[in-house]
């Protein structure tokens, strides 16, 4: 066996550790001599027996072989493979304790980057499981057959399975009647080694309130033999369905989505509903994925916000519209600017279905399209960010300052560039009292939040 002398622990070696805290993607964390260790299936408090399964110069990974000491606030999990496959890393910690846990990860970042804001307790769901409106599965040849399951996780080893514990039951029912349908019909399944095969991946959307169904078949070739055919079997097979639309992505790689589609039958949209308005959103358009959560975390961001009804607002990063448009009626003006096409399409036409004529979209990057704004003289109160992990733009932050509106609304998906964010607004004088962590992805690691910065300089 290779030593490393360099390191406390050695690739192989079986020890008992405790854990001491739990990482950002759920493992725990022990030390020996300072030097961290990262253990699959270890909470905080625990003492288990590990074995190293990776050394590196800084940090070592390891796998718990037996617990010692067991922490009061492990649960039962429900299936193994929902850790195997990241669908739920923490389904093995009780629930309150997971939103304890996002809130400190929000803290322990707000330490590190010493910005002295409160960070509120998670307001989390009453039944923490079966939230997800969207599946996105491959489909994958296991055993000679077409089948749908998820990926472990850091591999594209598929692990069979139609039962996803935190997407809406009915999304899975469909999911298993699409596998019985693909293999009847002898589509073949995606082979990335090769490029070969035709259905890479199965992309379902439910609408919470109105039921509605979109199922998207993403494909590597434009032909899908019988096309026709598999969209009425579909139809007779899955209740609800008011879309069917073939994805086509002839690309190698980890995209899951390209860019041209076709209707296979139904209306190009699904429509749902947030907090009591209408939305049409399209194959390609980002929405939110748990619904009910949605609503709460908008309605934070508003109450947050405490508007007068003379704000002129820009929403960056707007998506389809569902945050400017809730914020609408409270308000003088909403601008938005989004990066995707079919999403400004949505946007636009959403406020005209709910009778909005105070709010419109534009494509672009916002990080471009701010500062040409700034450029011009444009004028906000508010601004709304809502943007991707990688979080903001060094010109996009720029620009907000020129713009010089009293507060700057950030709702972020990532602490972490949050924090970076948040810091580099306070050396602008805009500065926030508090975080309100929503817990929209319950059995992850994943920590939602909302955010008011308020322009502390004259
Ligand atoms: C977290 S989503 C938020 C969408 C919307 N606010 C909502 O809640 O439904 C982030 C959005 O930013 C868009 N986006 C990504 N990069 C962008 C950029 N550079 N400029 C503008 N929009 C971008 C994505 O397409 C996506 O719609």
């Amino acid at each position: 066996m290779k030593t490393n002398l360099n390191t406390p622990v050695q690739k192989n070696q079986t020890l008992d550790l405790t854990a001491v805290d739990l990482s950002y993607d759920g493992l725990g964390v022990a030390k020996v001599d300072d030097f961290p260790i990262f253990i699959d299936n270890a909470l905080p408090g625990e003492v288990v027996t590990a074995v190293i399964t990776k050394v590196a110069k800084k940090y070592a990974f390891a796998k718990t072989v037996a617990m010692v000491q067991s922490s009061p606030d492990r649960v039962d999990i429900k299936n193994r493979r929902y850790t195997q496959t990241g669908i739920a890393p923490l389904q093995h910690l009780a629930y309150p304790a997971q939103l304890k846990f996002k809130q400190q990860q929000i803290e322990n970042l707000y330490q590190k980057a010493k910005l002295a804001i409160d960070v509120l307790p998670t307001l989390g769901m009453t039944d923490p499981t079966h939230y997800r409106n969207k599946a996105q599965v491959p489909v994958r040849t296991v055993d000679g057959q077409p089948t749908v399951g998820f990926f472990q996780k850091r591999s594209h080893r598929l692990v069979p399975m139609t039962d996803f514990f935190i997407q809406d039951e009915k999304i899975d029912a469909a999911i298993a009647k699409l596998q019985d349908l693909i293999r009847q019909f002898g589509i073949s399944a995606y082979d990335e080694v090769n490029h070969q095969g035709v259905l890479r991946n199965i992309m379902i959307r439910r609408g919470y309130y109105t039921g509605e169904m979109m199922i998207v078949l993403i494909t590597r070739t434009k032909e899908l033999p019988e096309r026709r055919e598999l969209a009425n079997a579909i139809l007779a097979e899955i209740p609800d369905v008011v879309s069917i639309i073939q994805n086509i992505n002839g690309t190698k790689g980890n995209t899951i989505l390209g860019h041209k589609e076709r209707i296979l039958w139904g209306k190009p949209n699904l429509r749902d509903e947030l907090l009591g308005l209408k939305f049409d959103i399209s194959a390609l358009s980002f929405y939110q994925v748990n619904p009910t959560q949605t609503q709460v975390l908008y309605q934070k961001a508003i109450e947050a916000a405490n508007l007068s009804g003379d704000e002129v607002v820009i929403d960056a990063y707007s998506g389809i519209g569902t945050i400017g448009l809730s914020m609408a009626k409270h308000v003088r003006s909403v601008k938005g600017v989004e990066i995707t096409p079919a999403a400004v399409t949505n946007a636009n036409a959403n406020a005209e279905l709910n009778g909005i004529t105070n709010a419109e979209f534009v494509v672009g990057k916002a990080e471009e399209v701010l500062p040409q704004w700034a450029e011009e003289g444009m004028k906000a109160d508010l601004i709304v960010v809502d943007p991707p992990r990688k979080g903001l733009a060094p010109e996009f932050i720029e620009a907000a300052i020129k713009v010089r509106p009293k507060k700057v609304l950030y709702i972020s998906c990532n602490p972490a560039t949050l924090a970076r964010d948040l810091q580099a607004f306070a050396a602008a004088g805009y500065t926030a009292k508090q975080t309100q962590p929503v817990d929209m992805f319950p059995m992850t690691t994943h920590v939602e939040s909302v955010t008011v910065l308020e322009r502390t300089e004259k």
